[in-house]
């Protein structure tokens, strides 16, 4: 069991109560080429055989295999050839005793044929190909046919609801013949930041303000995790702005709303101070992302929306996401796999971790040599390291009891989006 900090919810129980407040979203139907990054709601089934006709996977002589049994260089045997079946014929030739037909990678096997032979085992190969050809060794029975049906059948599932569909995914359905995908609708989700002390990035900086970048990072983790971002905001921390943009969110329908700062426990905490009534906020035993803010918002036409309320601190906010926020999105979609994998690697150097709290570190995978893991920014675990944030394709994970980590010690790795950048 996960060591609990007095007064501390364990990352488990906190995100149990988010993913409790989840239901998948609406179905649409979308073309093929139009759902990378879609997660499947309803199997996918071919339309077609694949392949769908028996067909050659070399290009040289559809034969008939007696004919060729005892070939060899010592021995060749000399057929007519009678036919050529260029890729796309629909010909389906007659071969009598001692004929073959030409034939290419891809092209329909003659029903009469039972064997391809390549042109690198003729004397003449496909330079001497359209009247005759002298085969220089025995092909197996069948060799070199793909037979119809042998990857799938029409009917056959091709991939079953909960599947993202990445590029090889969306290929098989197109080889599968299907043209249409039943997907999850994508969440749409509002990010909004707070802080008085934030402008637009590259407007002046006067003393205590800073370029807002939270919405920037979040809406890119939004979008990476499926989701379609709608509006990404900056409020201060009077409180009138903010319910100004969760009323207009309500009004669009959100599925989502995502803040940022103001849920700590200063004096200007604007989420908390706002969103009482309809978030519960805690402390949560992990760190960076230790104060989190969650609830459930009634939106226009009976639907409601999940509101998250991350820390500030942008490793807060970036950590945040990952372990609360990515996995409800994927819910939402219904995808069946919403936790990363977890790998098991060394650490190549040293570093501390804060007692009590399970720490997920910002990391780089090094993977030159035997696979290893390490602290992407040099001072440690800060959650205000906003740019070392950059160097981390990974994320370390060491138990609340662990209170420093040896090299050598193996930890828990998630590798992010673009790990092998
Ligand atoms: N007395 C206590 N103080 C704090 C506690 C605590 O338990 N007791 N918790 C600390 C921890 S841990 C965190 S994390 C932060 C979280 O604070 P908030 O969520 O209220 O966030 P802010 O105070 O608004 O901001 C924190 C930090 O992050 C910067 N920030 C905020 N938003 C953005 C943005 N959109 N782009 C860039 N940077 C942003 C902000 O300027 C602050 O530096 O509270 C600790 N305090
Ligand atoms: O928990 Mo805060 O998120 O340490 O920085």
């Amino acid at each position: 069991m996960a060591a609990r900090m007095s007064g501390h919810r364990t990352v488990e129980e906190h995100l149990g109560d988010v993913l409790a407040a989840v239901h998948p979203l609406p179905v649409e139907t979308r073309a093929v080429a139009d759902a990378r990054g879609m997660t499947v709601r309803e199997t996918a089934r071919a339309t077609v055989d694949i392949p769908v006709f028996d067909n050659s996977a070399m290009d040289g002589f559809a034969v008939r295999h007696a004919d060729v049994a005892d070939a060899s260089a010592d021995h060749p045997v000399t057929l007519r050839v009678v036919a050529d079946i260029p890729a796309g014929s629909d010909a389906d030739p007659i071969l009598a005793p001692g004929e073959a037909a030409r034939i290419m990678t891809g092209s329909p096997v003659p029903a009469d044929a039972d064997a391809i032979v390549p042109f690198e085992d003729t004397v003449g190969g496909l330079a001497d190909s359209l009247t005759q050809t002298t085969v220089l060794r025995a092909p197996r029975p069948a060799a070199h046919i793909r037979r119809a049906g042998e990857d799938l059948r029409a009917g056959d599932p091709v991939l079953g609801p909960g599947t993202l569909l990445g590029p090889l995914q969306l290929g098989a359905i197109a080889a599968a013949g299907i043209t249409d995908v039943v997907v999850s609708r994508r969440p749409r989700v509002a990010i909004v930041s707070t802080g008085s002390e934030l402008v637009e990035a590259g407007a002046p900086l006067r003393r205590g303000q800073i370029p807002e970048s939270n919405s920037v990072l979040l809406a890119a983790m939004a979008e990476a995790a499926g989701a379609e971002v709608d509006g990404r905001t900056s409020v201060d921390d009077e409180g009138g702005a903010l319910r100004d943009v969760v009323d207009a969110c309500a009004a669009a329908s959100v599925d989502v709303i995502v803040f940022s700062g103001g849920v700590s426990a200063g004096a200007f905490e604007v989420v908390r101070n706002e969103l009482s009534a309809t978030m519960t906020f805690s402390r949560v035993g992990m760190q960076p992302g230790k104060p989190q803010g969650f609830g459930v918002l009634p939106v226009a036409d009976g639907h409601s929306a999940l509101l998250f309320g991350l820390p500030g601190n942008p490793v807060s906010a970036a950590i945040s996401f990952e372990v609360f926020v990515r996995p409800a999105l994927l819910a939402l979609q219904g995808r069946t796999a919403i936790h990363r994998p977890v790998l098991r690697l060394p650490a190549s150097v040293a570093w501390r971790t804060p007692p009590g709290r399970r720490q997920y570190l910002p990391a780089v995978v090094d993977t030159d040599a035997a696979w290893s893991v390490r602290p992407a920014t040099a001072g440690g675990s800060g959650s205000h390291l906003a740019g070392g944030l950059g160097q981390a394709r990974a994320v370390a994970i060491v138990p609340a009891e662990v209170d420093a980590v040896a090299v050598g010690d193996e930890v828990d790795v998630w590798l992010l989006e673009g790990w092998d950048a």
